[in-house]
């Protein structure tokens, strides 16, 4: 291991078979081979309209995880070259245990506590804010005790007394609401503490609004029961925050009283959701044709909705609550010079890149058939590019996809949930947001009634906040749609491309025509995790590697020939103890490759996220690309760890097989060998004789 941390390659690459030095050289050198390890989106380019992540995550669970301990599968066919090896297998199982990850520990993922800041107070009543310098009197949620001790820690910009403090100054208030206000020196901070203080109870209204709109169209949003109607176990808060990060999270819901497991947290009628029919209700089926994707539908409709219908909006209520690009942060908005900083080295700088070129091409085209054609419908001071950015902002971050029973076999429709999509994220919640039909469809008579529903995964402590998964996420993919990054997240993962190997490789199109077959991503953009490697990637390493000779061919053989002995191979597993180690070579180069693109080592991102004043002290989007790069870099170091530890093991196949072989002839003279009975006989007596004689019977 060298002091950074990277592990010695020598010895593996002198042990490397010629061709693949140079296969591995040429993939590296070529400049399409920088340009797919450099741009890892073909996979990906699924999930960015629309299906964005959720293919790559169907995609994701989809493979079979080459679990470490070995496929569970038994030995398949072999080729005439190629042998399949059940010593391989326990080779690469003694190699790499999990725990074996070369000091890389896996953290579980610990509750996220999480800090309410503050809370809206129905109805809201007028906030006294006498002076900085006095008591701020903030009203009591329902449930809150007025007269319950409160936190009382406004810290100024020095001098904060624990680990959860705010570097904007504010106070996180667990207990209640009442904040009290710093002894400010006479001239400091007076003027930020007025900003702040109008901000909130700007928030607070804009809360107030909405819970009024969310009520008079059928949420139940009341604080008291009702006929038979509990009161709705949710309120919203103004601002959360993220314990594990020490991050605002912004708005949330949170626990009004104590819910219970399986109590349904929030209902939204249906036509409370903005999705393309109502897009198309507001600008007509001629600019809104069924071309057009779901998503640039509802963010031209958001742009209508802020911009041009304002206040006469039916969803104003809604659309004040929805932050800004900025306040959402999400990587795709972030200006170049910003994500060439930030994010150099990362596989996450090209995916944002992407997004925007695709988000920037989108609107210019939508601009110029469908804008141009119409331009009373589509204002220009409102229909820009920054509006465009803004709309895809929130659909990034707040879309869900939904289907309704009523209609399984329609297509899941995308659409904005108002209040639903003000839950925050929590990987290791189960709640979801599901669709929910209510009553019967008789043609001509009634519909069924549509409403989107989140039930609760556990039983919630009053003031806790409520969260959903929003999926198997990486930190790329939280920062580059979401805007943030966590610092423990259980799924995180690197995209990256194995996909010009294939395309430097013999035989390049039958091996991808025997991938489409076996429904592994031709196009080789595969996840790597900090703990496994997934089948299908292994799968496409191991096509990949193969060489004329070892089919006993010529590079020019007949394509059917070509495709039959391909086919012959079972690269479920490993094939055989070379093309093995080929496989893992190639696969050692291109995750070197990741590393070596980082400008920073890992030990400096550590160094910088471990000195948590100073990290506070950076921008937020510093330190959410700090979080991915990070999380990036331990994965990376974990596989070539894991790579090496398979590596050094490959070279005991040999001696693994020709002991399989040797139980394998001795069973075969044994009793039950001869009966065709093949396990592993926990006994050394080759017949009944000497087995009565074993068990001293
Ligand atoms: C569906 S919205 C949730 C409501 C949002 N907090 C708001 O203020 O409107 C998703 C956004 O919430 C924030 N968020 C959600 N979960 C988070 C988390 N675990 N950590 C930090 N921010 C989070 C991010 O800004 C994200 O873009």
């Amino acid at each position: 291991m060298n002091p950074d941390g990277r592990v010695c390659e020598e010895g593996l690459q002198a042990k490397q078979p010629r061709h693949f030095k140079d296969l591995r050289r040429k993939t590296m050198a070529s400049p399409s081979s920088k340009r797919m390890l450099g741009n890892p989106w073909r996979l990906d380019r699924l999930c960015v309209a629309g299906a964005l992540f959720m293919s790559l995550n169907a995609a994701t669970s989809r493979l079979t995880a080459w679990s470490l301990s070995g496929p569970s599968e038994g030995c398949g066919g072999s080729s005439s070259r190629l042998r399949t090896s059940r010593g391989l297998q326990s080779a690469i199982t003694l190699g790499a245990k999990l725990d074996d990850l070369d000091g890389v520990v896996l953290v579980p993922m610990e509750e996220d506590d999480v800090a309410i800041e503050d809370m809206k107070p129905p109805p809201l009543p007028e906030l006294k804010v006498k002076d900085e310098d006095e008591k701020r009197e903030y009203p009591a949620l329902d449930g809150f005790s007025p007269s319950k001790p409160r936190i009382d820690r406004m810290p100024g910009a020095e001098g904060l007394e624990d680990g959860r403090r705010s570097l904007t100054g504010e106070a996180i208030a667990t207990e209640g609401l009442e904040l009290v206000a710093a002894k400010a020196k006479p001239g400091r901070n007076k003027r930020w503490l007025k900003g702040r203080g109008t901000m909130k109870r700007k928030k607070l209204e804009e809360n107030a609004q909405l819970e009024k709109w969310l009520g008079e169209n059928g949420v139940w949003v009341s604080e008291s029961a009702d006929w038979g109607r509990p009161s709705s176990g949710v309120s919203m808060a103004v601002e959360t925050r993220e314990q594990t990060e020490n991050e605002v999270s912004g708005r949330g819901l949170v626990a009004r009283r104590d819910v219970e497991c399986y109590e349904d947290l929030a209902q939204v009628p249906y036509n409370l959701l903005l999705t393309k029919d109502t897009s198309r209700n507001v600008f007509g089926v001629d600019c809104i044709g069924t071309n057009m994707s779901e998503y640039a539908a509802i963010a031209l409709q958001l742009i209508y909705e802020k911009f041009v219908a304002k206040e006469d909006s039916f969803w104003a209520p809604y659309i004040a609550v929805l932050p800004s690009t900025d306040e959402i942060g999400a990587s795709f908005a972030w200006d170049r010079q910003e994500l060439d900083t930030l994010l150099a080295g990362s596989p996450l700088r090209n995916m944002s890149y992407y997004l925007q070129d695709q988000i920037k091409a989108e609107f210019t085209n939508i601009q110029e058939t469908i804008m141009s054609k119409f331009p009373d419908t589509f204002p220009e001071d409102a229909f820009v590019y920054e509006n465009y950015v803004w709309a895809y902002s929130v659909l990034f971050s707040r879309a869900v996809r939904l289907d309704f029973p009523d209609d399984l076999d329609a297509e899941d429709i995308v659409a904005l949930v108002p209040y639903i999509d003000l839950i925050n994220h929590n990987p290791n919640s189960e709640s979801r947001i599901r669709g929910v039909s209510e009553g019967a469809s008789i043609p001509g008579v009634s519909e069924p009634e549509r409403s989107v529903v989140v039930r609760a995964d556990r039983y919630i402590n009053k003031y806790e906040q409520i969260y959903i998964s929003y999926g198997r996420k990486s930190n790329a993919q939280l920062l580059m749609l979401y805007g943030f990054s966590m610092e423990r997240n259980t799924q995180d993962f690197v995209t990256f491309s194995t996909g010009q190997l294939l395309e430097d490789s013999p035989f390049a199109e039958v091996k991808k025509r025997i991938l489409e077959e076996l429904e592994v991503p031709k196009e080789g953009v595969f996840p790597l995790y900090r703990d496994r490697f997934t089948g299908e990637m292994m799968m496409f390493l191991r096509l990949a590697v193969v060489q004329p000779d070892d089919l006993d061919m010529d590079e020019d053989a007949d394509e059917q020939q070509v495709y039959r002995a391909l086919k012959q191979l079972d690269i479920k597993q490993a094939t055989g103890e070379v093309s093995e180690r080929r496989a893992l070579i190639c696969l050692r180069g291109i995750v070197q490759d990741l590393q070596d693109a980082y400008p920073t080592t890992i030990q400096e991102d550590e160094a910088l996220i471990r000195d948590r004043q100073m990290f506070e002290l950076l921008p937020r989007n510093q330190r959410n690309a700090l979080r991915v790069r990070y999380g990036e870099k331990l994965i990376i170091r974990a596989s070539l760890a894991t790579i090496d530890r398979i590596l050094n093991n490959l070279g005991r196949l040999k001696q693994m097989e020709e002991q399989e072989d040797k139980q394998r002839r001795e069973m075969e003279k044994s009793a039950f060998g001869r009966l065709s009975v093949s396990f592993d006989s926990p006994f050394k007596a080759r017949n009944l004789e000497e087995l009565m004689k074993e068990l001293d019977i």
